[in-house]
């Protein structure tokens, strides 16, 4: 296993379209890296130049240590795989999994302890005989890891490779790419566009955005504290909700007021310019809804009005319009509540509301879009 750099990495296409536009990344030895980010944004172009499958217009890119910007796919020591598995179809199994090593010249007793090893890791031993047409999409997937395992790379790519899968398959493929990192130790780059995936199986995450990184980091350190409106926006479902917001402090404190719809306070010690804040973020799981005439309310909270209730077995999404907002402009302003409600509880179209939040839980941003210090 090896670290991976990645140096300034760069890709025009003929048609003038770059696609990824200067990238810098280090992926420790070892590490579990999820590159991550919408359609279109580059994750892919990125992962085929490490293979060397796409060649890079600038930039360099090592593999322990050794420049491999200029050698061939087959000698960079990395392994790829692909989303549609790209298995031989006249082919077993086994001589799927041992191709590689056979086209390389190796000795066939070389080659099968290579593939029952690669086969044993993967539960693959009962089916070394079958071809991949009597194989389960899920089957297919741990063939398609197993080849590449028995080339004993130095890194593994892999490019959306559960996305093929139903939802329960990709559950338990989720959690055996979990085993096999910790099993192998390897150095792996895989691109998701599913932030699940990208939440529950890196080491760290890069977001990408526009050819760009917007931001690397633990799952958790990236969704608790977003660089950004573009990271805070793509991580976490449903999506943050994003409010204009002027910050002042009135007589009760440092706050944000959200025009036509109340006040959320902010934390005593909030360090922010006031007159930098443009805007605020909340998740829905962070909302705290209580009707609107209650006796306890004070100053602090949102008015809205219930528009619309999702249950969804665990929890319950409310959708809810706030005050003050034109019904013609009502889906910019609608907000989404994640929150438990009992079986038998009956929230009304219409229905007043007050949504408060703990002031460590707000988000503020700047007028482009920068996270700002709460
Ligand atoms: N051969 C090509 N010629 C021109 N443009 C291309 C080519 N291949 C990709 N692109 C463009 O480069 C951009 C990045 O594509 P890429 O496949 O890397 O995105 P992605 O993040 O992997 O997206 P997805 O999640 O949809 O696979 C896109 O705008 C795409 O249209």
């Amino acid at each position: 296993m090896a670290e991976l750099q990645l140096q300034g990495l760069r890709r025009t296409y003929a048609n003038g379209v770059t696609a990824v536009d200067g990238v810098d990344l280090t992926v420790a030895e070892g590490e579990f890296m999820v590159l991550v980010g919408p359609s279109g944004c580059g994750k892919s172009t990125t992962l085929r130049m490490i293979a060397g499958l796409e060649e890079m217009s600038a930039g360099r890119l090592l593999i322990g240590g050794v420049d491999v910007t200029d050698t061939p796919p087959a000698e960079r020591g990395v392994a790829m795989v692909f989303q549609s598995y790209a298995l031989y179809p006249h082919m077993t199994v086994a001589e799927n999994m041992g191709f590689a090593l056979k086209i390389a010249g190796r000795p066939k007793r070389e080659i099968d302890e290579a593939v029952l090893r690669a086969a044993a890791s993967l539960q693959l031993e009962p089916l070394l005989d079958r071809k991949p047409r009597a194989l389960s999409g899920g089957q297919r997937q741990r063939v398609a890891i197993g080849r590449s395992i028995v080339r004993e790379p130095k890194v593994f790519l892999f490019d959306e490779p559960l996305s093929n899968l139903d939802a329960s398959l990709r559950t338990q493929m989720r959690l055996e790419m979990a085993r096999l990192h910790e099993r192998l130790g390897a150095t792996i780059v895989y691109v998701t566009h599913d932030q699940v995936e990208a939440m529950t199986l890196g080491d760290r995450i890069a977001v990408f955005n526009a050819g760009r990184i917007e931001q690397v980091g633990p799952p958790t350190a990236v969704y608790r504290q977003p660089v950004n409106r573009f990271v805070a926006g793509f991580l976490g479902s449903p999506q943050m909700n994003f409010l204009p917001a002027v910050a002042e402090r009135d007589t009760a404190g440092l706050a944000v007021q959200v025009p036509g719809a109340g006040r959320l306070a902010l934390p005593a010690d909030c360090a922010t310019p006031l007159s930098s804040v443009h805007s605020l973020g909340v998740r829905p799981e962070h909302w705290q809804m209580s009707a609107a005439n209650g006796t306890s309310e004070g100053t602090d909270g949102l008015q809205a009005s219930v528009e619309r209730v999702e249950w969804l077995g665990d929890v319950t999404l409310v959708h809810c319009r706030l005050s003050g907002r034109d019904a013609a402009n009502a889906g910019a302003d609608t907000i989404s509540v994640k929150t438990t409600l009992a079986d038998d509880a009956s929230l009304p179209h219409g229905t007043p509301v007050r949504l408060r939040v703990l002031p460590r839980d707000l988000m503020l941003f700047d007028a482009n879009g920068r996270a700002l210090a709460a």
